[in-house]
Formats: structure tokens, sequence, C-alpha cells
């Protein structure tokens, strides 16, 4: 019998083998964002490739959702970073309606986290800060963005030699290039169990009480 697509999508093993380790009581701190931070590192040592990738929802001016995934920078108490340029849609997007969604997904690990919050430019010299810091590949190509379609991709590996040989030594940051902080509101800890009876820790920001509040949530 021909396997339909159907067949092959529910076939295809779920949780089959995710960790037994669980959030504990006594490991739930105040603030959700060091926890975001130790689930990085741990879905690292689990061999999760890119595990400090996260996708990044937004929503522009007439309220259209997109997502992409980006590269998180760094995690202080208040927020988590990412850089990009300002006029990409995800900026352009920004500007208009700073209300995001961020989300991890580790497979190996079993664990997601969700996040909802605003985005905001963390600043001109935070933002050149992060630019000094990237891999002049990256920095080179951080020129090649700009808005509108590309002719083929000849033309940007083209643009990519004519910037490495216009900047031979320093790269200039791009007056675009930005550094946005996510300020959550609610952050979720998820975690697979075998058994089907998955962990949820979800916090929320409570303004009144100025700091965090956390439950837990049916699976
Ligand atoms: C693993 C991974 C990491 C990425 N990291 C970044 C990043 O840190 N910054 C960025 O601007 N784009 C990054 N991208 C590319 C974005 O997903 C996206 O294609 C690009 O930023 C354009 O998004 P936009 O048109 O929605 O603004 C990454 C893509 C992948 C797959």
């Amino acid at each position: 019998m021909h396997e339909t697509m159907r067949d092959r999508l529910r076939s295809l093993p779920v949780f089959a083998d995710v960790g037994t380790a669980h959030v504990q009581d006594h490991d739930v701190p105040d603030n959700p964002l060091p926890l975001v931070g130790d689930w990085i590192l741990a879905a690292g040592a689990t061999g999760q490739q890119e595990p400090h990738a996260m996708s990044l929802c937004t929503v522009d001016a007439a309220g259209l959702p997109s997502s992409r995934v980006l590269i998180v920078k760094d995690i202080d108490d208040e927020s988590l970073f990412f850089a990009t340029p300002s006029d990409s849609r995800k900026g352009r997007d920004i500007a208009a309606n700073p209300q995001v969604a961020a989300h991890f997904h580790w497979p190996v690990a079993g664990r997601q986290i969700r996040i909802t919050g605003t985005a905001a430019d963390h600043g001109r010299a935070a933002s050149e800060a992060d630019f000094a810091e990237r891999g002049r590949g990256s920095r080179l190509a951080a020129h090649l963005h700009r808005p509108g379609p590309l002719p083929g991709r000849k033309a940007a590996l083209t643009e990519y030699e004519r910037l490495d040989a216009l900047y031979p030594d320093e790269v200039p940051c791009p007056p675009t290039w930005t550094l946005y902080a996510i300020t959550p509101t609610e952050v979720e800890f998820w975690e697979a169990s075998v058994d089907r009876v998955h962990h949820r820790l979800v916090y929320r920001r409570d303004a009144a009480h100025g700091g965090w509040r956390h439950e837990l949530l049916w699976p």
C-alpha cells in the first residue's frame, strides 16, 4: 500500500527519549530569567545544536504576525538580547508594535520555553559593542542587508567582495544594526514527560508586587 504523508507524519516518534529530570519545587527561583539561561546551557550539554537559537514572533502595524529564528546574545535579570537591523521586517514590526513572543524548543532535552513581552532598542552604544564582537564575515554580511529583492545570488557575492576590499581592517557598524532587549511579562517552562503528564511552570510579572509570581499549569 502507498504510504501517505499523513501516515508518515503520524508514524514519527514524539517524546520517545525525553529526559526524566524535571524542575523540582526547590529549584524554582523568584526570577525566571536566570532559569532561561540555565535551560539553554543544559540543552547545549545534551548535544543540542544552537541551543541559544529562539524563534521570535512579531506583529506588524496591520496585525499580521511573522516569526523567524534568532540567536540570543545575552540574558540579564530583566531581559534577553538579540541583534538585527532595525529596517528588517522584524525591526519595522517592533517599531510599530513592541509586543513580541519568543520560543525555544530543545527536542533532545524535551523542553520548551515560551516568552511574551516587549522588545526595545537597547541603545547605540550597546548595538555598536555587539557589532564589534561579531566575526569579520558576519560584520561584512550585516552590510548586505537592504530592503527589496535581490536580482540574483551573484549580486550578493559581488557586493560582499566589494565590501571586503572597501573595509580591509575595521568594518563600520551599520547605523541600523540594533541590539534589542526583550523584557518578558510571562515566561513558561515546559518539560515533556514520557507518561504525557507534562510539566508546566508559568511566571507572570506582577506590577503591583514589583516582581514575579509563578504557578504550575495543568498539562
Ligand atoms: C539558527 C539561526 C540563527 C539566526 N540568527 C540571526 C540573528 O541573530 N540575527 C538576525 O538578524 N537574523 C538571524 N537569522 C536569520 C533570521 O531567521 C531571518 O531570516 C532574518 O533576520 C530576516 O528576518 P525578517 O525578514 O523577519 O526581519 C538566523 C537564522 C537561523 C536559522
